[in-house]
């Protein structure tokens, strides 16, 4: 499944609202919001034909010169043209400059895209500790989760646009715009305004049926209701053949099930000849209806905010992608195609946006690293970047890793497969409640009218108010609507869920594995201590010794001995025989002849060597939270080396996302247990797992997990692999995008905070979706509950419902308002 469609996501052509002219609306020139629908447009003259504008000065728009693939000086005729860049061109806020420098001769285009995004919160670069015994600090303080998330797209129904969102596509010819086609198209109906419509009279025609009850009982006037009421159905079902059913709706019959049976049961009710049980089972079927059409608008409006901001990611996404040309001295790649496939090259000009997620091959380029981001990255050859990204500075070369709906962000939120929304299990089962258990519970409420012996249409009519109460839109689709709006808050950090499943996994995890070093720690400790700890040598002998064991290692810490060395201008020793033990340290032969040892507690205990003498300082610094390294000679300890790591920042914060969302953080690290007490003391972690080799680290994960708890693991590919491969959730640093990982959830950025809030929105989320379940499906069951025994007439089960669904789609719009 790896090069699916690698033309972008597929969406069913819709008609040009200027022109009419068909057109993928995923790669629309222009998309625009009017009335709180979606327009969209090939070209900004369609936008100014359907405002009815007069198009601004352009002037004859010369395709070849909008490319922008024309020096300039060329163009003498066009004075005032605006040059488009050929693609859209995302100007973030504090990019601003950047942006502009490039592009200082231009004038503000029409054609040219420019989403303006709100900076909510940014991030500083990484801060080093400068002095060696500086204490662990946070060099942030906790960044609460409402407040971390930055400002969503600006959707404005007042004309003011959600700005051009898509970028024309041009043919290279030259006849490409055609700016008042076809008029015929022009005024034809959507589909959703078909439906919006048909709602609107179902509604009145429902109350009508209702209100009608004010006439009287005559058999004419109950007629006339049931007749309205019939006509209040039709519209449903009308809506129902005609509007496309999104991919989290519930099957239309069930709606349409209790609507139509209502219908039914009044009109067996009519030729009976109790006159008010006839008024009752009119009403009933009105309600109903009404009820049935009102949950329908509230569940659409419910889902407006995230339709938008899925609909505007979808068109970000929509870019060409170019194959770069083999001659390095030509200054602009060939043609744009919508067709890479994994595996093939792409380059992308600074201001691009990445069109499908790869990896890089070659280049040392800034990008905003995903649709969103508000602080620019560096990444160089060889780390992955996702579709959606901004390259500022540089050109990047790079390998397709994903394209079309295999895309990290198009996986979980427009494939109509893999929705998250659609598929989550939470989704799932409500839908099921009003596919198949609404009906169980109807046959219940059936059972016991029966049983309290009330007469059959008295039965049909309970069974019918409680199937109605229960199968509700907005009681099937709310917690899609929570779900999505879940993911979309995590894809705003970079966050990437894997699948459904994944989402819905992070949400029940009770640990958080964090793979320190790297991840809470910088992984770039520095030499704070030196000491010999006999006469035997000094300490410039013994840094010798160390660095010269240590200068073909790979570990952080062999990095700061030799690092160490250097400075001090100490040249290693020559030692021979090196032999690693990871996660413990080196042994060796220096250049006289002796044996060498230099590592952990764990490694000269193995070696039997007494560090007896040192115990005490040993301790001491470890209470420090240093890394303490021993070196020994012909098995007598000679010296220890002391090393600080400082905490990365943000790792305070991640800290307190999971402790807010009662996840518990666990330190994993090869440390010892002072060390990495003295760690978690500093960041209110109390759960320690010290000690741990690398070798080890897989089965200590499935440890916790085996003692029945949710295990999610934090940490970077390949790095931490072992631990990350045992997890229930893995949880990637900078790894979306990449291939070889099969992570639950990757993340764009390397901020452990958005590791900790992938978890911690996933948590929060699911259970807004299950507040949000109970506040629709509560009222809905109480109704159900006392019609069933009879302590109230049966149209007040939908009614409960109805009350309910409102209480629900409030809950979820406060919800929308406050993210
Ligand atoms: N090359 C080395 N030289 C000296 N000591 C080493 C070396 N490699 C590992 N050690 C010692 O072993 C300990 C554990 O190392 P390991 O690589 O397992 O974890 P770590 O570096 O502490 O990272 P993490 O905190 O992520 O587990 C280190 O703290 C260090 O004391
Ligand atoms: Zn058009």
């Amino acid at each position: 499944m790896a090069e699916t469609r690698a033309r972008g996501p597929a969406v069913d052509p819709l008609p040009c609202s200027g022109c009419g002219k068909l057109i993928d609306p995923l790669r629309a020139g222009q998309v625009a919001i009017f009335d709180l629908r979606f327009h969209y447009f090939c070209t900004s003259h369609c936008r100014f034909a359907f405002l009815g504008e007069p198009v601004p000065q352009l002037a004859p728009l010369h395709p070849r010169a909008l490319r922008g693939d024309e020096p300039r000086a060329s163009a003498p005729s066009f004075p005032e043209l605006p040059v488009a860049s050929p693609r859209p061109t995302i100007a973030a806020a504090p990019l601003d400059e950047a942006v502009r420098e490039r592009t200082t001769d231009e004038r503000p285009s029409l054609d040219r895209i420019s989403i303006e995004r709100v900076s909510g919160h940014r991030f500083d670069p990484p801060a080093r500790p400068t002095e060696l015994d500086a204490p662990i600090i946070d060099a942030f303080p906790p960044v609460p989760l409402d407040q971390s998330l930055p400002e969503p797209p600006v959707v404005d129904d007042d004309r003011a646009l959600l700005e051009p969102l898509g970028q024309t596509i041009l043919d290279a010819g030259g006849t490409a715009i055609v700016p008042f086609g076809d008029e015929s198209l022009r005024h034809e109906p959507e589909p959703r305004d078909v439906g919006a419509l048909l709602l609107v009279l179902a509604i009145v025609a429902g109350a009508l049926a209702v209100a009608l009850a004010l006439a009287g009982e005559a058999t004419i006037v109950i007629g006339a209701r049931i007749v309205l009421a019939a006509v209040s159905a039709g519209m449903l079902v009308g809506r129902a053949a005609t509007t496309p059913r999104e991919a989290t709706d519930p099957h239309p019959a069930a709606i349409l099930t209790p609507v139509l049976t209502g219908l039914v049961v009044a009109a067996w009710a009519l030729v009976g000849v109790d006159r008010s049980l006839a008024a009752e089972a009119a009403s009933l079927a009105g309600v109903i209806a009404t009820a049935s059409a009102v949950s329908a608008w509230l569940i659409e409006s419910a889902r407006q905010r995230i339709a938008a901001e899925r609909a505007w990611i979808a068109s970000v996404l929509s870019v060409p992608g170019r194959r770069p040309i083999d001659d390095p001295g030509a200054e602009t790649a060939k043609e744009e195609v919508w067709d890479l496939r994994p595996g093939e090259q792409v380059q992308v000009e600074p201001g691009e946006i990445v069109p499908v997620d790869l990896t890089i091959l070659s280049g040392d380029v800034e990008v905003l690293p995903w649709i969103g981001a508000t602080t620019p990255v560096r990444r160089r050859a060889g780390d992955p970047v996702i579709a959606g990204s901004t390259v500022i500075r540089g050109r990047l070369r790079g390998a397709c890793t994903w394209s079309g709906m295999d895309r990290a962000i198009a996986r979980v939120l427009l494939d109509p497969r893999r929705r998250a929304d659609a598929l989550a299990p939470i989704a799932h089962a409500s839908r099921a409640l009003t596919e198949r258990w609404a009906f169980a519970a109807a046959a219940i409420g059936a059972l016991s009218a029966f049983v309290a012996g009330r007469s059959p249409v008295e039965i049909a009519m309970v069974a019918v108010a409680v199937l109605a109460a229960l199968t509700t839109a907005v009681t099937a689709a709310i917690t899609s609507v929570h779900v999505a709006r879940g993911i979309l808050l995590a894809l705003r950090r970079g966050i990437i869920y894997k699948s459904a499943d994944a989402w819905d996994r992070a949400g029940r995890v009770t640990v958080a594995v964090f793979c320190a070093r790297g991840t809470l720690l910088l992984g770039e400790p520095e030499l704070a201590e030196l000491e010999a700890t006999g006469s035997k040598l000094d300490i410039e002998g013994i840094l010798a010794l160390a660095a010269g064991a240590e200068r073909t290692e790979e570990h952080p810490v062999a990095t700061a001995i030799v690092r160490a060395a250097r400075s001090r201008g100490v040249r290693p020793d020559g030692v021979r025989n090196l032999s690693s033990f990871p996660g413990l340290g080196v042994t060796a032969v220096t250049s006289a002849g002796e044996e060498l040892c230099v590592g952990s507690r764990a490694l000269l205990l193995e070696q039997r060597v007494s560090i007896a003498a040192a115990e005490e300082r040993i301790a001491e610094l470890e209470a420090l939270g240093r890394t303490v390294v021993l070196i020994a000679v012909g098995s007598r300890l000679v010296g220890l080396i002391g090393l600080q790591d400082g905490l990365r920042p943000g790792a305070r914060a991640a800290i307190q996302h999971l402790l807010d969302a009662q996840i518990e953080p666990v330190l994993m690290s090869g440390d010892a247990r002072e060390t990495c007490e003295a760690i978690g003391r500093s960041l209110d972690i109390d759960h320690i797992r010290p000690e741990i080799l690398p070798a080890h680290r897989g089965a200590e994960v499935r440890r916790l997990i085996d003692a029945g708890m949710s295990v999610s693991v934090l940490g970077h590919a390949s790095a931490d692999d072992a631990a990350l491969a045992a997890a229930d959730v893995s949880v990637a640093l900078g790894a979306a995008g990449s291939t070889p990982g099969d992570f639950a959830i990757a993340l764009a950025s390397d901020d452990v905070r958005d590791a900790a809030l992938s978890v911690a929105l996933a948590h929060r989320t699911r259970l807004e979706a299950r507040v949000g379940l109970s506040l629709s499906v509560v009222p809905a069951l109480l109704g159900a509950g006392v019609v069933a025994v009879g302590l109230l007439p049966p149209a007040y089960a939908p009614i409960a419902s109805l009350l309910g669904g409102i209480v629900t789609v409030v809950h979820a719009r406060a919800l929308d308002a406050k993210s």
